[in-house]
Order: C-alpha cells, then structure tokens, then sequence
C-alpha cells in the first residue's frame, strides 16, 4: 500500500512570470496539479495526455533536470513552466480547488476517457476517502445513480445524507452484495490496499467497467469467466491531463462541487499522517502553507 498523503498539489497566488510566460500574470491565483515537466514529443504529450508521459516530472518526491527535488505542496514558492500551471476560476476557494486538482480529476478523467459522463448510469464508489468522496460527488453531478461500496458500516450517513449517495453497500454483506449483483455500469475501485476483484466484478452488468485506482503493489487476481460473461473490463487511470484538470474545476464550479476538507497547518502534518493512516480525515487534509511558520515546522 502507498503511504497515505497529504494533498500535495499546489494552489497559489503568481508572485512572478518569466519573459515567455503569457497565460499568465502577478496576482493570478492558479494551481499545479501531479505534473510539472513532460517530454512534449511522445504520443501522449502530443494528445494531450502528458501524464502518461513515461518522462514526466512528479510535482513533488521527484527531480527537475538540474537534480533539484520538487516539493509540490510542501514549499512556500515554486517556480514551474506554465504548461503545467491551470488558472483557478473565480470564486473558487483555493483550499477548496486543491484536492480537485488530485481527486477530482483523478475520477473525472476515467469517467469522461471510458464513456462514463453520460446521464442516466448506475455507479460504484468502492472506498470512501479523499479520491471516492469525490468521486461521488462527480458521478452525481454527472447525473448518475451512485452507490458506495465501503468495508464498514461507519460512513453510511455521510454517505447517503451529506455526499448524496443513493445506496450503500458493506462489501462484507454478502446477501447485500448478491441482491446487488449485475447492477452496475462501472465501480471506481480506490482501494489503497490488496483486496479480491471478484466481489467487485460480480457487482457489474453487461459491459461494465471496474477502473482500478488505488496503488496496490501486489498482484489482483480473478478468474477469467468473471470477466468473459458479461463482457467486462477492468482499467487502470492516472489523474488527469492539465486540460482536464481545467475542466474538472469548471465542472465542479457549474455544478457545486465542492471537497470535504479539513484545512491545517504545517505544523500538524505528523498528526495528520497518523490520522490518515486510521482512516480518519473527512476527507482531505489541506496545508495552509502560507499561514504556517515554516521555521517550526
Ligand atoms: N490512480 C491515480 O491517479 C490516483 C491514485 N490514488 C491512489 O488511490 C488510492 C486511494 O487514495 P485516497 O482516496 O486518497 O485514500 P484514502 O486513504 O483517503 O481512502 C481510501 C479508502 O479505501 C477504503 N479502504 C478499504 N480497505 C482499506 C484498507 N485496507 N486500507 C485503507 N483504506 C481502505 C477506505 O474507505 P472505506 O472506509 O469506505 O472502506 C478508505 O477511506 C491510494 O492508493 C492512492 O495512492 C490517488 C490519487 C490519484
Ligand atoms: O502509481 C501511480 C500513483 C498514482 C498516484 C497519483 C496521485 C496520488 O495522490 C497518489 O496517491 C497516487
């Protein structure tokens, strides 16, 4: 399982643009998402899918060309090419428009690439932490019926009463998770940790699609009928490109969504990684990086 994270994209004022630099101006408010350099000659950067670019540069735990690291979030300034920097809209939230240039985007992408934006579809939210809670909200702005598959019971009310879920599923309800059998169009699986496909796939109808989220570095498995009747597919999806992380936030604008966050400040990220590994955030956690004494930190 990957270490549990803070929200590590970066939104901010410009405090300054390069010569070259013409999308933007000193004072704009703007983000950068999980990309800050990409090739730009491969197949994916000339489609605009520079995330799948197999020469990107991480925004943060990874280097820049002169082998200095890049921090994401974790800095008070950073100076980054244009390309990758989105403009966050007006009226917007910058607290609130962070965990959209992550989660958000990480399930707008998959639902738009594999033909899941339309209204009228019944969907799977498997795990309810930073990137499910919004997936649930995405798929219902969507206009889909959207059920949370969680490993408890615990999240339900937040589910059904404040995220807007239509149904919810305890995946170790086995008469629950049978009577739902078939149901399905999709399940965005987000699962941070090794656990059985078949469940999941058995929940999906004709053609339906488990999209794999979560980091898992150990083998899944299933066996094949499972995926052959019914004419199922499992896909794997990466966050998303800069374009689309600029349309997740104008869709998220146009339709009132919003993250649930708890914003803190730098000083409280020990705490905070405690409480993330106890399943405990609602969901996201944002550093107010400017309002910290970074010198304590
Ligand atoms: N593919 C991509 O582009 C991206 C992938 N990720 C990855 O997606 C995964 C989910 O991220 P995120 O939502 O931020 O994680 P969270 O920790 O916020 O949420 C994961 C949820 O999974 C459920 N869960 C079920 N079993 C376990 C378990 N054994 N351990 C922990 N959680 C469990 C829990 O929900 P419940 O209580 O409902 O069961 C939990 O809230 C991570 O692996 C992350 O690295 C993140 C961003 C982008
Ligand atoms: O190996 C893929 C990792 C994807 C990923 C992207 C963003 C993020 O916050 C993660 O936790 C994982």
């Amino acid at each position: 399982m990957a270490p549990p994270q803070l929200s590590h994209e970066v939104v901010g004022e410009v405090e300054e643009v390069g010569a070259e630099a013409t999308k933007f101006r000193a004072g704009d408010v703007v983000g950068v998402g999980l990309i800050v350099g990409c090739c730009r000659q491969c197949h994916p950067c000339k489609s605009s899918n520079e995330q799948y670019c197999s020469k990107k540069i991480w925004s943060y735990n990874d280097v820049y060309p002169d082998g200095k690291p890049t921090q994401g979030g974790f800095s008070s300034a950073m100076v980054v090419d244009q390309k990758f920097v989105v403009k966050i809209p007006a009226g917007m939230a910058p607290e609130q428009a962070a965990p959209l240039l992550c989660a958000g985007v990480t399930v707008y992408s998959p639902l738009k690439r594999f033909g899941l934006a339309t209204p009228g579809l019944r969907g799977g939210i498997l795990g309810l932490g930073g990137v499910g809670h919004m997936g649930v909200m995405v798929a219902k702005a969507m206009g889909h019926h959207v059920t949370v598959i969680s490993s408890s019971d615990r999240k339900r009310a937040e589910a059904v009463d404040h995220l807007g879920a239509d149904a919810y599923l305890v995946s170790s309800d086995a008469a629950a998770m049978a009577a739902a059998a078939g149901t399905l169009d999709y399940v965005i699986d987000t699962v941070p940790a090794h656990h059985p496909l078949e469940p999941y796939l058995a929940l999906l109808g004709l053609d339906g699609k488990l999209v794999v989220m979560g980091v898992i570095n150990q083998p899944l498995s299933f066996v094949s009928p499972m995926l052959m009747l019914g004419r199922k597919s499992i896909a794997g999806s990466f966050v998303g490109s800069v374009e689309e992380a600029e349309e997740t936030l104008a869709f998220c604008q146009a339709k009132g969504v919003t993250s649930q966050i708890e914003v803190v400040k730098m000083g409280y990220v020990n705490e905070a990684l405690e409480r993330l590994e106890r399943n405990d955030v609602r969901y996201r956690f944002v550093i107010d990086v400017a309002g910290s004494n970074l010198d304590d930190a």
